[in-house]
């Protein structure tokens, strides 16, 4: 039998390129957005990202600007291909995965957004929906969204948006305004307008939408004011999403594959099967445990959400939601002035040996999964005449695996299933003074991702398999590769004195 390219492809340091298409992934995260081309061995070819600023125009308020989110996506899609010389009548398709939750209203008409883009972490809705809570209806947000009443999502953003932005209510009624999340955003830009649409995941983080009969919710609509006009039509995550319009990409690849970041990570870490699970160490940290077709209602704090909306199936998945991760190492650098990269932060943190009984709260907007405090409010306490930079570095680092833990230690007691190992992935997963604290934390190996573009990849996969690009799951399991493994080696007696002394930092933080 005659050897095929695809046994070729795998001879070390001989990377035979196949069939000369490929699949393009934009991420568009809340740190960066990023553009990267993957071959069908999952082997990233090229990759190309830019900064996105964020503003915090008052306390607990986080802004950012949907026109450079849209300018800086299509400057990466460009730069990509121009790094790899692999153009557009090269792409087979593209794979849209996003922030989540962030919310963008726009004028129809113009094309312009009408206020800057409400980023998830702002806490400025939190009387919204406090008001829902008080009306009674957290129960049926919880049983129709598997959500809570939280400014975090975008029901009570779009309401913000409409009541104080001038004109926004009368233009609204009148059918001129349309939301979408960024994934939205993107894909109406992308294909010239021809595209109002979002998908499953992303829809399902709205407080809107009714994860099981899979539609826009009149009831929820109807509390918070929301007209049908204005919300995208909802689809699956591997789907047709219209075409890139020739303006932009010469050829108009066709985008395929659409899922919020975290379950675009879910599906690129190949946790297709119920009990599966990773966490994304980003601008936030998210835990996510994949609980097949059963919708599980968290006792301890978790949010159920769609995991996986693909194959004309849906996967439910228990998630944790971190507010402040790696967004605490940009406040080290960038407010604290402590170290100028994140770089640094791994540096400095092997310098220690322990935390010295210093502990750091990143609780800058309150607090999510499992507290979900709107009024708890960052610390650092333990502080010494011995303490240092490094400590309180050490201390923020630290702060990313007790969080997981808190998380994890929720999710596996909704479960009802011990984990033998977490998978992770994400920008902070480089630093590995944290996986390895982490997995001390946990008890449990720490795998991390061969592919640092975990999250980009399962947007990829998605957009690839609505083309025949890989054939099935399957396909994609096989060229799954683990990466570096952390095998925990800490003590029981250091473990249970670093978790009292976190545990007992989060009451001071939540006592205010
Ligand atoms: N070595 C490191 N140690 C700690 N945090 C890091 C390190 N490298 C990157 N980060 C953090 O990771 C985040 C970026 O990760 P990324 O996955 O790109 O985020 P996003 O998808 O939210 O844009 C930043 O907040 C950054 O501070
Ligand atoms: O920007 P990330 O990668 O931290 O992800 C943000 C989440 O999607 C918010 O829910």
């Amino acid at each position: 039998m005659a050897l095929s390219l695809k046994d070729l492809s795998k001879v070390d340091n001989a990377y035979v390129p196949l069939g000369g298409r490929y699949i393009m992934a934009l991420d568009s995260g809340t740190t960066s957005v990023r553009a990267v081309i993957v071959d069908e061995y999952d082997c990233v070819v090229a990759r190309a990202s830019r900064h996105i600023k964020t503003m915090y125009p008052r306390s607990g308020w986080v802004e950012q600007d949907p026109m450079e989110i849209l300018a800086s996506q299509i400057a990466v899609m460009m730069e990509v291909q121009f790094k790899s010389g692999i153009h557009s009548d090269r792409i087979a398709a593209i794979g849209i995965t996003n922030q989540r939750e962030t919310t963008v209203v726009w004028d129809r008409d113009s094309g312009q957004p009408i206020h800057n883009a409400i980023v998830w972490q702002c806490r400025r809705t939190a009387d919204i929906s406090d008001r829902l809570v008080a009306e009674g209806m957290g129960e049926t947000i919880r049983r129709k969204t598997g959500l809570m009443p939280d400014p975090y999502f975008s029901g009570t953003k779009i309401r913000w948006i409409l009541d104080n932005v001038d004109g926004a209510q009368a233009a609204v009624d009148a059918g001129e305004l349309m939301f979408g999340t960024i994934d939205t955003w993107l894909i109406y830009n992308l294909t010239g307008a021809a595209v109002h649409a979002t998908d499953y995941t992303n829809a399902s983080r709205t407080m809107l939408f009714n994860i099981h009969t899979l539609e826009w919710d009149d009831e929820l609509l109807k509390m918070l004011d929301i007209p049908r006009s204005m919300l995208p039509e909802v689809r699956w995550s591997s789907d047709d999403y219209g075409s890139v319009s020739n303006e932009i990409m010469t050829y108009g690849p066709p985008i395929t594959g659409v899922a919020g970041d975290q379950q675009a990570s879910l599906f690129g870490h190949c946790c297709f099967t119920p009990g599966c699970t990773k966490n994304t160490y980003g601008t936030g940290c998210f835990m996510l445990m994949n609980t097949g077709e059963t919708c599980v209602t968290s006792e301890h704090g978790l949010v159920s959400t769609i995991g996986i909306a693909q194959g004309g199936k849906i996967s439910y998945a228990l998630e944790g939601s971190i507010f402040h991760a790696g967004a605490t190492i940009q406040w080290l650098r960038d407010k604290l002035g402590l170290i100028s990269s994140a770089k640094d932060a791994s540096d400095l943190c092997r310098h220690l040996d322990s935390n010295g009984g210093c502990y750091l709260v990143p609780a800058f907007s309150g607090l999510g999964a499992p507290w979900w405090d709107p009024d708890a409010r960052g610390l650092i306490c333990g502080l010494t005449g011995a303490s240092d930079r490094a400590t309180i570095v050490r201390a923020a680092c630290e702060s990313m695996a007790y969080q997981s833990f808190d998380v994890l230690h929720s999710m596996e007691r909704d479960a009802g299933v011990k984990l033998e190992y977490l998978s992770v992935d994400g920008g902070a997963s480089q630093n590995e003074f944290i996986m390895q604290f982490q997995a001390d934390l946990l008890g449990i190996p720490v795998v991390l991702s061969e592919n640092v573009e975990t999250t980009a990849l399962g947007a990829a996969y998605l957009a690839g398999l609505a083309v025949g690009y890989w054939e099935d799951l399957e396909d994609l399991e096989q060229n799954r590769v683990p990466g570096k493994r952390f095998e925990p080696s800490a003590s029981e007696e250091v473990v249970a004195r670093n978790l009292s002394g976190w545990h007992d930092a989060v009451e001071r933080a939540r006592s205010r």
